[in-house]
């Protein structure tokens, strides 16, 4: 079975204005609202892809209630733990340029996370977890350490879709897959940005370190594969964005949809890429259809 684990959920609220203008009053054009959070927007497109998982987490309040109800509509298996304050909102304007708003997250108490580490505690061997996104600040430094801790004990196979410190922790527990963007990977190893020539360097030593499969993203430039045999490249399809928001946990779901069909390492690769630019181009996450319309227009490159 696949759990994902989203810390700090989000009810997205996309918001399309034709121009911004900071400091006055502004209307939108149309709005979406949409559950948000790395590891469910996972979850939401592993559905798509028709895959099961369980998304697992805390929420709080309505917004809370409204990602679960949205969730379980879809058919998706929620377990997550109920915290006392409000789920978070985030801000996405789309003014041309796409600017987001993130917010803090609600307080997590120590059993609300007691509890999350006893769910990841009855895990079974060869499940996988995904874990992916912020953790609210109210949590321990070293959550994700302890839920990873917990995970690898078990024999599960760890996915990681995170950012700062919490990321090079993770990495370290030779993690199944890992799918940082260029800014993570620059962040990781202390330089302000990445040529290609460095995400090639820098990859391959995230291999030597034990990550099994690591995907590293670059938007609408594309981006790289690496494993102990193969390294690969894979422009992304040219489109019209229209909302960029999940487009690198589409490509999580998209590798491990793939592979849980039996593809190719270049298949899933080529998948993932599909995934991500198929949820670009569109308002809400992509569809298995949109996936499957752009994959053929994947190039892959071996390096
Ligand atoms: N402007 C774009 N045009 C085409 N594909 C895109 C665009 N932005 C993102 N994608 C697709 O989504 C994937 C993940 O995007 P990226 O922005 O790197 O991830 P993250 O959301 O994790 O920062 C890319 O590898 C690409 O396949
Ligand atoms: O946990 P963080 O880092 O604040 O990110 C949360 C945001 O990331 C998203 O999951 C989108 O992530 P990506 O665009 O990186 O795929 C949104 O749904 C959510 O608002």
């Amino acid at each position: 079975m696949i759990y994902t684990c989203t810390l700090n959920p989000s009810v997205d609220y996309i918001v399309h204005l034709d121009e911004l203008h900071v400091g006055e009053l502004n209307r939108s054009v149309k709005t979406f609202t949409f559950p948000g959070g790395k590891g469910i927007n996972v979850s939401r497109v592993l559905k798509r892809l028709g895959v099961d998982s369980t998304a697992l987490g805390f929420i709080g309040g309505f917004t809370g209630g409204f990602i679960e109800s949205e969730l379980r509509k879809e058919g998706i298996a929620c377990d997550f733990v109920h915290v006392p304050g409000q789920t978070r909102i985030n801000v996405k304007l789309k003014a041309g340029r796409e600017t987001e708003i993130n917010g803090e997250g609600p307080a997590v108490a120590d059993d609300d996370a007691a509890q999350l580490i006893a769910k990841i505690g009855a895990l079974s061997a060869g499940d996988v977890l995904v874990l992916a996104g912020s953790a609210p600040t109210s949590l321990p430094a070293d959550m994700y350490e302890r839920l990873a801790a917990r995970a690898v004990n078990r024999r599960v196979r760890l996915v990681v879709d995170t950012s700062g410190p919490a990321l090079g922790a993770l990495l370290a527990c030779r993690p199944f897959l890992a799918k940082p963007n260029h800014h993570e990977l620059a962040e990781l190893f202390g330089v302000a940005m990445v040529t290609r020539e460095d995400i090639v360097l820098y990859g391959r030593r995230l291999v030597e370190k034990g990550v099994e499969h690591l995907i590293v993203s670059m938007g609408g430039d594309g981006a790289f594969y690496f494993n102990e045999e193969t390294a690969l490249f894979a422009e992304a399809p040219q489109g019209t964005v229209k909302n960029s928001v999940g487009a690198g946990d589409s490509m999580v779901a998209g590798f491990l949809a793939a592979q849980a069909d039996g593809k190719s390492i270049e298949e899933a690769f080529a998948y993932s890429v599909a995934a991500g630019s198929a949820t670009a181009f569109s308002e809400d996450l992509c569809t298995k259809e949109e996936v499957e319309a752009l994959v053929d227009r994947v190039h892959i490159v071996h390096l």
